[in-house]
């Protein structure tokens, strides 16, 4: 039976919808949400994802700052910048774009924006508080997964997910999300021994590697869900996830594609956390 595509470009714009009416509402009451993007250095493909959070942003009647910086800025220019950010009460949201250039201590500057304006939801704080099962910001990527399961009405308990990544932005987060909704959790990584056995045993793949169609199509169990973060340019223009998409969804129940998967669901939450920040302040003023 063929795999049910997930389309992320669609429930990104439903999400997205969403926003907006919330953001019409919140205007009402005098408050526009407001967004800083960071991007330091000239890097094609972060200045394309620069600019589709900036046009999103604007489409949705959010505010948006953008400081686009030289790849000569050192850390301290930086880390005025984000205390400026900090200070302005338009913003509810920081994101400074990864990766930084090699002179700048990148976990400093994650630390230095203010925890209740972390809209990556990779400070410290945010990531103590998604550990203890109590989330306030929570990381865009795995949040966007989270999101695709529920659109497709999958429940995650009891259920085997395998982790293929451990990075601190997919990997940890997303197999932590999946833990507090009761699956069995297993992460893998570069080490791990056996991978197409333990992908084998997975009722939900996530794939987060960053290796163009290293998972497997008949490491796929027949009916299990794939879910493919993985984007890696081939060639010129063609992009590919990091599973062998033709071959894994004639096995998979459902699947998400690349391009149009977990890539357009990170920038809608990135916006819904800038939402919920902007929200959270009305309730504290
Ligand atoms: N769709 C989206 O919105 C986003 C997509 N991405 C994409 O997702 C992918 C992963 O990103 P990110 O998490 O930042 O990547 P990282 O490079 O930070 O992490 C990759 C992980 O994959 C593991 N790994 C590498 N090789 C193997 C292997 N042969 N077998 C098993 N595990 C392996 C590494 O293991 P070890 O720890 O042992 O080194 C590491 O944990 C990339 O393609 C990236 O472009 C990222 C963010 C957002
Ligand atoms: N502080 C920070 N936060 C991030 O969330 C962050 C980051 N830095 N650095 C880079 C990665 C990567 N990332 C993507 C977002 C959207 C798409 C996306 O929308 N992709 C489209 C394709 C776009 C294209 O054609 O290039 C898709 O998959 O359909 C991809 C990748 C966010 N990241």
């Amino acid at each position: 039976m063929a795999a049910q595509i997930i389309d992320g470009k669609a429930i990104a714009a439903k999400v997205r919808e969403r926003i907006g009416s919330t953001v019409s509402t919140l205007k009402e009451q005098g408050i526009t949400p407001g967004l800083a993007v960071v991007l330091v250095g000239d890097d094609p493909a972060s200045r394309v994802y620069v600019g589709m959070k900036k046009k999103m942003c604007i489409e949705l009647g959010m505010y948006s700052a953008d400081h686009e910086l030289p790849s000569t800025t050192t850390e301290a220019e930086l880390l005025a910048l984000i205390g400026q950010l900090n200070a302005d009460s338009r913003v509810h949201g920081i994101l400074v774009q990864l990766p930084l250039p090699d002179h700048i201590d990148t976990d400093k500057v994650l630390e230095a924006i203010s925890p209740d304006k972390d809209a990556d939801g990779f400070h410290p704080y945010n990531v103590g508080r998604l550990m203890i099962g109590k989330p306030t910001f929570q990381p865009c990527t795995p949040y966007g997964v989270m999101v695709m399961l529920d659109e497709i009405g999958y429940d995650l308990k009891g259920k085997e997910v395998v982790v293929v990544g451990r990075s601190n932005i997919v990997g940890k987060p997303v197999a932590l999300m999946c833990l507090s909704r009761h699956a069995t959790v297993t992460i893998c990584h570069s080490r791990t021994k056996d991978l197409p056995d333990v992908v084998r045993r997975a009722d939900v793949v996530i794939a987060a590697v960053g290796k163009a169609e290293m998972v497997k199509g008949d490491w796929i169990k027949p009916g299990a869900v794939v879910i493919d973060v993985g984007i890696n340019r081939v060639g010129e223009k063609k992009l590919v996830g990091d599973v062998e998409y033709a071959a894994a969804a004639e096995r998979a129940s459902a699947i998400t594609p690349v391009p149009g998967g977990v890539g357009p669901m990170t920038i809608a939450m990135l916006l819904q956390n800038t939402l919920e920040s902007a929200q959270r302040k009305v309730k504290t003023v």
